[in-house]
């Protein structure tokens, strides 16, 4: 079964992925009727990094989750699993391909009538695995997953965060190349929802399993993702490690979709600035990687005499790299001391944005 993965190097069937890569897509186009679902989409997932895909409603994910899983045919362009090309196969040969994606869905998808243990099995018995194997695989996994007392125990009496926890058990029971999260967390709460992103990066860790992300949540990508595709009617329209999108959104769509988690100015203080002249101007500064690591604040002081407040924002940290937003009140709306604390912090990498000025200090 193997030989449909390990990419034979046949003059007509080249792999065009390298071994790093679980998946491929090139130049995907689906179109149903005028609407293009998929407008020449090209990604690439490499071994053992989490990638999260976000968009909004109708921008063309589950068209994407579907060429990827063969249940799709692309109109044009090329899906690679581990290096194999699959979107002309037939259903014979795209069946133990299929077996390579584990996946996990925002409705958990568990059989009610059977037990935690036989759901997770599940892909085992498929398989046509001995029935001792399949038992200590579940066995394992339900470890894995914290879930070992409820093996025996039917999904109806477990909580979502449990159901999910039986769907990501499920998922690796063949053991996939990757797993594939279609919106898995969007029915959770916000606690749960941690402890879920939690386990998958863990898993990610502890076995260098490679996950690709479907979501509509910036917060999944923030909490866990290594690198972030953002996808728009049908397009790809920004990518690049998680925390540097995060820091400087490109596009319109990804500055929309952070707005939610964006750090913000208080309401308190947001709804007494002035569009003309204050006694004071409030900045929004943004930073990140070393404009973020370095004293900003105390070299601003040094560099430009005059007074500055911080009245709100903080560092955050993003895959290891400080993401911050600092809100500053400056004395004056005119050029001199404001305009050299601009000048100063653009020097130094931040982007600078004129909010608004208040009457009184703050
Ligand atoms: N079978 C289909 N027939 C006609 N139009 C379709 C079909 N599947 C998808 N579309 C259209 O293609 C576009 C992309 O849909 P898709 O379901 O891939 O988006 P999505 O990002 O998954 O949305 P959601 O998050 O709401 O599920 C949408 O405009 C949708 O209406």
């Amino acid at each position: 079964m193997n030989q449909h993965f390990t990419a034979p190097a046949e003059a007509t069937d080249q792999p065009r992925a390298t071994p790093q890569d679980v998946v491929r897509l090139v130049d995907l186009k689906r179109r149903f009727g005028a609407t293009p679902a998929l407008d020449g989409v090209s990604l690439t997932v490499r071994k053992g990094e989490i990638l999260g895909i976000i968009g909004r409603s109708g921008a063309g994910k589950s068209t994407l989750i579907r060429c990827l899983n063969g249940l799709e045919r692309p109109d044009s362009g090329e899906v690679f699993i581990e290096g194999r090309e699959i979107s002309r196969l037939g259903e014979r040969d795209l069946q133990p391909l299929r077996r390579r994606i584990g996946m996990i869905f925002q409705h958990f998808n568990l059989l009610s009538a059977k037990t935690v243990e036989d759901n997770v099995a599940l892909p085992l018995k498929i398989e046509g695995r001995p029935k001792a194997e399949r038992l200590q695989r579940a066995a394992e996994l339900l470890d894995l997953v914290g879930l070992s007392e409820k093996a025996k125990a039917y999904p109806a009496s477990l909580s979502g965060g449990q159901k999910q926890r039986v769907g990501i058990a499920r998922a690796l029971a063949a053991r996939p190349a990757l797993l594939l999260s279609d919106e898995a967390t969007s029915a959770l709460d916000p606690e749960t929802t941690r402890s879920i992103l939690a386990l998958l990066k863990d898993i990610n860790r502890q076995l260098g399993l490679t996950i690709l992300l479907i979501t509509h949540e910036m917060e999944v990508i923030r909490s866990i993702a290594d690198r972030v595709a953002v996808i728009d009617a049908g397009r790809i329209v920004e990518e690049g490690p998680a925390w540097s999108v995060f820091a400087e959104p490109r596009s319109d769509i990804t500055r929309s979709l952070l707005g939610a988690i964006r750090p913000q100015l208080p309401a308190e203080l947001a709804g007494r600035l002035l569009p003309s002249a204050g006694t004071e101007t409030i900045l929004r500064v943004d930073v990140a990687g070393e404009a973020a690591r370095g004293p900003l604040l105390s070299d601003l002081a040094a560099a430009v005499p005059g007074p500055f407040r911080l009245v709100h924002g903080g560092i955050d940290h993003i895959q290891q790299q400080p993401v911050g937003t600092l809100f500053l009140a400056v004395p004056g709306s005119e050029a001199g001391h404001l305009a050299d604390v601009i000048t100063f912090l653009k020097a130094r990498q931040a982007r600078v944005e004129v909010l608004g000025h208040v009457a009184n200090s703050v």
